[in-house]
């Protein structure tokens, strides 16, 4: 942990974090359409929510020389291999791809990130968050040696490629060469749709499970009870990364010292600021700002990560509703500040 000296009697703790995961080009494909393309990979998503929540990391992300995008934390650039490439396919008529949101296509795969990628550090905190098999058994167990605590998004161990199309699916956790690292992992994110190859049942008895579920929200799970955390409403123009500004949303929240069910709050929060735009998001200041104020008011830095894995009892902190109407009032006014931006330029 790094402890920055304000002044004589007041000292900042900043906790320091490691994201690893590959950054990647996404085309988006709507009936046969391309209707946008964009940056993507978890690490972007997560690098966005934290950097704008001023989360310090540092990132270990693979891209070939064709990437194209300017971003914070520079990437490690492999000369001979293209950056990771997903075309995603949505559709207007969500039954002719069996009721799923969209199907993803692996069309190139960077390098792999390897445990001799990683820094020689300690970590308070890690999140592993590949996309397209860049993650190593080898590179998870590296994480879990120097992280204190670490997340996995499953979508990191759990995804399989078509060999011939590239085509993305998933196998249970229990027969991939990860499965004996579970005990070991701190927080597991998954989606409803990943859930059942995860065996939540069994998970929750070394670690905490949250699995998202679209526009109603997500659902937190541990050996000791589970809960509901309520969603936000948003209108939804492009699902993608809504899981992964959740995770950045979440993790944020746990290191400014927020328990659980409030981290999970502001992780829906950033999950619907994220469906409502294409690519990662851009957030509004005024409503960042309220955010910062919030979490400063609520869990100043000086506590920060002491709840990440203490013993505290499961269930909504006492100002579990108080928080998620602050939420919503600053959503509300942030449509209002739309509004009349939309009323002085038509
Ligand atoms: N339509 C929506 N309206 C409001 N919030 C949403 C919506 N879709 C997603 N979210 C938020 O984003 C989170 C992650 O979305 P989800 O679709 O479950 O994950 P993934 O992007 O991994 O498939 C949800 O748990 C919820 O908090
Ligand atoms: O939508 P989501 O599941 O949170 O996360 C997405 C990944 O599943 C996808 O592989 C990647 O291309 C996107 O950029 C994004 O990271």
């Amino acid at each position: 942990m790094v402890k920055q000296v304000l002044e004589e009697s007041e000292t900042v703790v900043v906790r320091r974090g490691l994201v690893v995961g590959n950054y990647c080009h996404d085309v988006l494909i709507r009936d046969d359409r391309v209707v946008g393309e964009s940056l993507g990979g978890a690490a972007s998503f997560v690098s966005n929510v934290f950097d704008n929540l001023s989360i310090p990391c540092h990132y270990v992300s693979k891209v070939g020389p064709d990437f194209a995008y300017s971003v914070s934390h520079h990437p490690i650039s492999c000369p001979s291999s293209m950056t990771t490439l997903f075309h995603a396919y949505f559709t207007s008529d969500p039954d002719s791809i069996g009721n799923h949101d969209r199907v993803l296509k692996r069309i190139h795969a960077c390098d792999p990130i390897t445990p001799s990628d990683l820094p020689e550090s300690q970590f308070d905190f890690g999140l592993a968050v590949g996309v397209a098999g860049e993650i190593l058994p080898e590179t998870l167990e590296r994480m879990l040696d120097i992280c204190r605590v670490v997340f996995v998004d499953i979508q990191a161990l759990i995804r399989v490629f078509d060999p011939v199309d590239g085509t993305v699916k998933l196998v249970g956790l229990r027969e991939t060469g990860f499965f004996h690292l579970l005990p070991r992992i701190g927080f597991l994110k998954a989606s409803a749709e990943e859930a059942p190859f995860v065996d939540v049942e069994q998970a929750r008895k070394s670690c905490c499970v949250v699995v998202t579920d679209g526009k109603n929200g997500c659902r937190i799970f541990r050996e000791d009870g589970e809960m509901q955390i309520l969603p936000f409403p948003a209108v939804q123009v492009d699902p993608t990364g809504a899981g992964d500004s959740l995770l950045g949303g979440f993790v944020a929240g746990l290191i400014r010292g927020l328990a659980v069910s409030d981290a999970a709050l502001l992780g829906n929060f950033f999950g619907s600021l994220t469906v409502a735009q294409i690519g990662v998001p851009k957030f509004d200041s005024r409503l960042l700002q309220r955010i910062k104020d919030e979490l400063d008011r609520k869990a100043p830095w000086t506590d920060g990560c002491e709840r990440i894995d203490d013993g505290a009892e499961f269930k909504k902190s006492a100002e579990h509703e108080e928080f998620q109407a602050y939420l919503t009032r600053a959503a509300k006014l942030l449509s209002t500040y739309h509004a009349q931006e939309d009323q002085l330029d038509p």
